[in-house]
């Protein structure tokens, strides 16, 4: 917790391994040991701030496309469906199982079920520990209270660990937490039990002014009682009762804090027996009740009640220091702090433990403390046993934390399935693999949900098909059946409609670009998840895109070939008009990974492609560009793609064109080979997918 940009979601992206920017100091251990890429990627879940899901899916088939990548191949779908039902029921999502997803602009599900169907996704492979940051953002406070009472259910009935980030929580949330980090401007400032413990520390330790009187009082009044709090506080008007504390009673003041409800008389106090009183929790608020004047007693009547939530409190005093500059002051306090001593305690009791000790992690604080003592071997705790622990307990732990610190401690040294869990746990520390299924597994999965998906998209489709439909339309019209016309004056006319049809798959190809940018969160995601590998990614893109391309193409060709009457084999027209659109996709998508965002996607590849006309040979021959531009003409796909067209229609009938000299000579083709060309093509697709590969691989356009 903390105020924003205190460095919550860093935190988070240290510990689960997603930083990619800046230096990172100290060490991270899970279980006892660094944690590698693929451990993280396997056993680990990570819920965004921001949705990142599948619009086109319902919520029941994002599941089942996230378990079909993350569980075991050799698993049985019907495992699978029952264990994503079992996941639906759990999140409270069986309404709107079936309800797609949607995006901005076309509603599906709503803000809460869609942050329940991210956390559904984190948990599909039942991780070992699960990062949520700031899970209840943008949701009411019913609905946050709702998302983090059921992942508190997560870590109590199955043991994941919960690391998430918080950043104004009700105090009903608050108080679900087992401890807070609480951060100000990247230093650490708290770290402890969240609650009045926190308060207390607060109070104690914190140098910071306005908001420390409300804390005092109310730490002493928790701490002390109230009795003592009457006596101390000239600040406070209010009758207070936390629930599980010894009592509750009018503390006198001079009116200042209760707004005006009805301060009771200075210094004045009033026991009353009102006990059980609605507070959230023990740790999470406390209650404050404004009673009549001087009249503690008359609680029922005419009381006005308000919850004081602990952690506005807590953020009000570290907004305040960090508004004086004085965060450093805190986290300094806090590193001379006794608190931090004992942390230190903790967490070396946890590493020398390793993923035993981190499994069977006690539950309350004391109880830690008391087995740290135990485990590090505290002279108190030397004695043995019970007896030992005891005589910690009495110290400064209550007995009641002792027995549990001992039953933890016994469960922790006796339990044999512990071992077990340390050796799995193991195993998965080894894991070398970041992904669980193999990369043909995960193409096919991706074409199962994602493809299919889009070839049933009228829109999706119609964005691939009118545009080359209208440039098919023109050119059929423009050059109706001028194909087996070899009059001079009709040569330039079969040259242009060649070289139009082998440009303009390349123009077309910048409709791809958007498909790598806007997905690109996703895609970010759902590597860092361990879905699957860019290979996978890649095959997919290209298989969906070719696929459809290859049926296009098949159509457009055969029209557009033997209504021009144009001459050679139809069979190479088409083909290169297939090869020339698929090096196009492959070059959006090479472009669309070097670019960081849509506006440059957007420009760079048009832009691109007209160097590349300049070049293609039809605009200025080739032994005509100067030397030092020939290279570039070489390197120039499209002059492969419409030298291939020319030959195919003129290798067997070159005539003459201009000057003395055949078409082919004139364009400096005479003798080329059209397999070849078109082999060349097929080249420039291979070189442009390994650099699409790399470039998605190493280009992290995703600062964080
Ligand atoms: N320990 C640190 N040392 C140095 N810089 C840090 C540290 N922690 C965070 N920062 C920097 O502070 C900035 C804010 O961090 P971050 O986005 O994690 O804050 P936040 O608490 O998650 O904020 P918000 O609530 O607004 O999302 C980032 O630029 C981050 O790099």
């Amino acid at each position: 917790m903390g105020p924003s940009g205190a460095g919550k979601t860093t935190l988070l992206d240290v510990l689960a391994g997603r930083k990619t920017v800046g230096v990172t100091e100290g060490s991270i251990s899970f279980g006892g040991v660094a944690p590698s890429k693929e451990f993280l990627c396997r056993y680990t879940g990570y819920v965004e701030q921001f949705d990142t899901l599948l619009g086109d899916l319902t919520v029941r088939e994002m599941l089942l496309y996230t378990a079909e990548l993350k569980r075991p191949v050799a698993e049985p779908l019907a495992a699978k469906r029952a264990e994503v039902d079992a996941l639906l029921r759990r999140l409270g999502l069986e309404s709107c199982a079936d309800v797609p997803i949607g995006d901005p602009l076309t509603k599906g599900i709503s803000g809460g079920q869609a942050k329940r169907t991210n956390i559904g996704i984190a948990l599909v492979s039942r991780p070992r520990v699960l990062f949520l940051d700031e899970p209840t953002s943008g949701l009411d406070s019913c609905t946050a209270t709702e998302v983090m009472r059921l992942v508190r259910a997560l870590c109590d009935d199955d043991g994941t660990t919960i690391a998430a980030t918080v950043h104004g929580p009700t105090a009903a949330t608050f108080a679900l937490f087992d401890s807070v980090v609480l951060l100000a401007r990247g230093h650490l400032v708290y770290f402890g039990r969240p609650g009045l413990p926190a308060l207390q520390y607060a109070a104690e330790e914190w140098p910071v002014s306005r908001t420390v009187s409300d804390i005092l009082v109310l730490h002493r009044v928790a701490s002390n009682g109230f009795r003592r709090a009457a006596g101390a506080s000239q600040h406070s008007g209010f009758a207070m009762g936390a629930r599980g504390m010894a009592g509750g009673g009018a503390v006198g003041g001079d009116g200042s804090y209760c707004n005006g409800v009805g301060a009771v008389d200075a210094g004045g106090m009033i026991h009353h027996q009102h006990g059980g009183f609605e507070g959230y929790s023990d740790f999470g608020s406390v209650v404050l009740e404004f009673g009549d004047r001087g009249s503690a007693g008359s609680v029922a009547g005419g009381m006005a009640q308000s919850a004081f939530n602990v952690a506005e409190v807590l953020l009000e005093a570290v907004m305040e220091a960090e508004l004086r500059g004085e965060a450093e002051k805190l986290a300094a306090a806090y590193d001379k702090s006794e608190l931090k001593t004992e942390n230190d305690m903790l967490l070396r009791s946890y590493l020398a433990e390793g993923a035993r000790g981190s499994l069977v992690a006690p539950r309350t604080r004391a109880a830690a403390l008391a087995l740290a003592r135990i485990r590090t071997g505290s002279a108190d705790a030397e004695g043995g046993g019970a007896d030992g622990f005891a005589a910690v307990a009495a110290g400064r732990i209550e007995v009641l934390a002792a027995a549990e610190a001992r039953h933890s401690t016994l469960q922790v040294l006796d339990d044999a399935a512990a071992l077990e869990v340390d050796r799995q746990v193991s195993k998965e520390l080894a894991t070398r693999r970041g992904t669980m299924t193999p990369w043909f597994w995960g193409l096919w999965v991706l074409l199962k949900y994602r493809t299919w998906r889009h070839y049933r998209s009228v829109g999706w489709l119609a964005s691939r098909i009118v545009d080359k439909a209208i440039i098919a339309f023109i050119i059929l019209t423009v050059y109706l059946g001028i194909g087996d016309s070899f009059e001079p004056v009709n040569l330039v006319n079969i040259t242009a409609s060649l070289f139009m049809w082998a440009i303009l798959p390349a123009f077309g190809a910048a409709s791809y670009v958007p498909v790598i940018i806007l997905e690109r969160r996703l895609f970010i995601r759902e590597r860092a998840d361990g879905l699957y590998g860019v290979f996978t990614y890649l095959a997919a893109k290209l298989a969906e895109e070719l696929l459809l391309a290859l049926l296009v193409t098949l159509a457009f060709s055969a029209v557009v070939f033997f209504r021009l009457q144009l001459q050679g084999q139809w069979v190479v027209f088409w083909l290169v008009y297939f090869v020339d659109l698929s090096v196009g996709i492959v070059l959006a998508y090479l472009v669309a990974a070097l670019s960081p965002n849509m506006d440059v996607g957007n420009i760079a590849l048009p832009s691109l492609v007209v160097t590349l006309l300049f070049f293609a040979g039809q605009l200025i021959t080739f032994d005509a560009i100067p030397v030092w531009w020939q290279w570039y003409s070489r390197i120039d796909f499209l002059r492969y793609a419409w030298g291939a067209l020319m030959l195919n229609q003129f290798e067997d009938r070159d005539v003459e064109f201009s000057g003395g000299l055949t078409v082919l000579q004139y364009y400096s083709l005479e003798g080329a080979n059209k397999w070849s060309y078109i082999g060349f093509l097929a080249i420039f697709w291979f070189v442009f997918s390994l650099l699409a590969l790399l470039a998605l691989t190493f280009i992290k356009h995703h600062k964080r």
